[in-house]
């Protein structure tokens, strides 16, 4: 290793080249430039320097003495996964700078090459790493907000959840997760994802339910410039951001009929084509997807294509509500209300026992998510732990729901659920934004709530 250069703002590089023209140029340039540059004579040197030190790029020739740029390139991808790499080439190599691309190299440069060109590829690199660290830190926030990606839960209905993700995870299998709203499908599809050989992948979530009809096939897979009134530049699908790892499709019932036979295509084929593009893209793309619908009954009304169900269901898991596994409450309230406070208390010390009590008392329509935001309400309220009940939400210590729903003798879950929006659409005076808060539902799934509630009072 022959030079080092002060260190200053700009990236920390590592330039390997064995010709001395070139490495003097660099020891004095990329200074000029704002970056530091260790500068190493040839291959086992420069793999020397990348074992001692962490870089944030290194430039490496791809013809050196003793080891050659692509052996000390996939050496340093090995020690530090996060360091971009460029290589030089001359004219005669360039198919090895495309192997060294495909093994992970940002991009290449041909010799004698401008050193305009090569600071304009450093600028790339740092704007790169620059995006690399906005997105570990909203993945941070994200973490956060969502909680720890565990799956809590005891009950005999989840330990079968979780082996069914065990068995299903490791194969590359369509997985459709059933359940009600807010009872942790996501998670669950989440947890297929990081036990699956695709975890260092990306996993992406899409809620079907949530995009407008004439946006979800651009959404998906992605559209050519001008492909549209209002498409001023290309846009990249969500199938092709899942390349290599997972997309979700939660509330897949809720795709229109005519974007189900596209995506029964794409499933069969893996191939996208991007609206507007006459070019067809193979992906490699696991999908799971999720509704709270009864897609059979969808199927029998001519809602949802047949064969598409029969893609996607070849293996499903079901995920029970809260109330059918109510001994797990204490648990989860304990782990979510970790979620928004910090203090290293035991459970015990977190809520009261009467707390407790009406916790596991509720019904829980809006299952876990409804549970979150309880306890995200009462954490607000509560100036020192444990919660007590007046921490919870105003109508919680209104046992009315749960005596009528006690007294009423039996009730379908169907029933049940019907009474606990009535009861909230009375406490609100109809605002259906307030009840879709407190019943941890989306408007949406409000709305088709009330409309299926609407179409069998009119056929009774
Ligand atoms: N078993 C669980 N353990 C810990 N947290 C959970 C569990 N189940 C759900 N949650 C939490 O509850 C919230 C709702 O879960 P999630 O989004 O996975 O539900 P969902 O069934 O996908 O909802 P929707 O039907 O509305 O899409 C999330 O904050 C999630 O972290």
């Amino acid at each position: 290793m022959s030079k080092k250069t002060q260190p200053n703002a700009g990236l920390s590089i590592m330039f390997a080249d064995d010709e001395p023209g070139l490495q003097e140029l660099m020891a004095a340039e990329l200074p000029r430039l704002g970056h530091t540059v260790t500068v190493c004579p040839d291959g086992l040197t420069a793999l020397a320097a990348v074992e001692k030190q962490a870089y944030d790029c290194i430039i490496v020739d791809l013809d050196m003495p003793g080891m050659n740029g692509i052996e000390v390139l996939q050496r340093t991808k090995e020690l530090q996964p996060l360091c971009e790499a460029i290589v030089l080439t001359g004219k005669s190599t360039t198919e090895s700078a495309i192997i060294a691309v495909k093994c992970g190299a940002f991009d290449y440069l041909t010799k004698p090459s401008r050193l305009a060109d090569l600071a304009t590829l450093l600028g790339r690199v740092a704007e790169r790493r620059q995006i690399s660290k906005q997105m570990s830190a909203l993945q941070l926030r994200l973490r956060r907000a969502e909680g720890d990606p565990q799956l809590i839960g005891k009950h005999p209905s989840m330990e079968r959840v979780a082996k069914l993700i065990a068995k299903v995870a490791p194969t590359e299998s369509t997985v459709l997760i059933r359940g009600e709203t807010g009872c942790g499908k996501e998670l669950v599809a989440r947890a297929v994802h990081d036990r699956s050989r695709r975890a260092a992948e990306s996993f992406v979530a899409i809620n079907c339910g949530a995009l407008p009809e004439n946006l979800i096939e651009s959404e998906l897979f992605g559209h050519c410039r001008g492909a549209f009134t209002g498409a001023d530049a290309a846009r990249t699908g969500m199938f092709q951001v899942a390349d290599g790892g997972t997309i979700f499709l939660d509330e897949i019932g809720e795709l229109p009929l005519s974007m189900q036979a596209k995506l029964l295509r794409v499933l069969e084929s893996r191939e996208i084509r991007r609206v507007g593009d006459n070019q067809v893209e193979k992906i490699d793309v696991r999908v799971v997807c999720a509704t709270h619908r009864n897609l059979e009954q969808m199927v029998e009304q001519g809602e949802f294509r047949e064969d598409l169900m029969f893609r996607i269901n070849t293996f499903e898991i079901e995920v029970p509500s809260l109330r059918e596994r109510a001994s797990d409450i204490p648990e989860l309230a304990a782990h979510l209300l970790r979620r928004f406070n910090n203090e290293q208390l035991s459970d015990a010390e977190l809520f009261t026992p009467e707390t407790m009590s009406a916790l596991t008392a509720h019904v829980w329509p809006g299952n876990v998510r409804e549970l979150a935001n309880v306890i995200e309400h009462a954490v607000i309220l509560c100036d020192a732990l444990p919660i007590r009940p007046e921490h919870l939400p105003r109508h919680f210590g209104d046992r009315q729901l749960r005596k009528e729903l006690r007294s009423s003798g039996p009730m379908s879950l169907r029933e049940m659920e019907h009474v606990a929006i009535e009861q909230a659409l009375e406490r609100h005076d109809g605002n259906k934004s307030a009840v879709a808060a407190e019943l941890g539902i989306s408007l949406k799934t409000l709305y088709n709530k009330l409309n299926t509630v609407a179409a069998e009072k009119q056929s009774a």
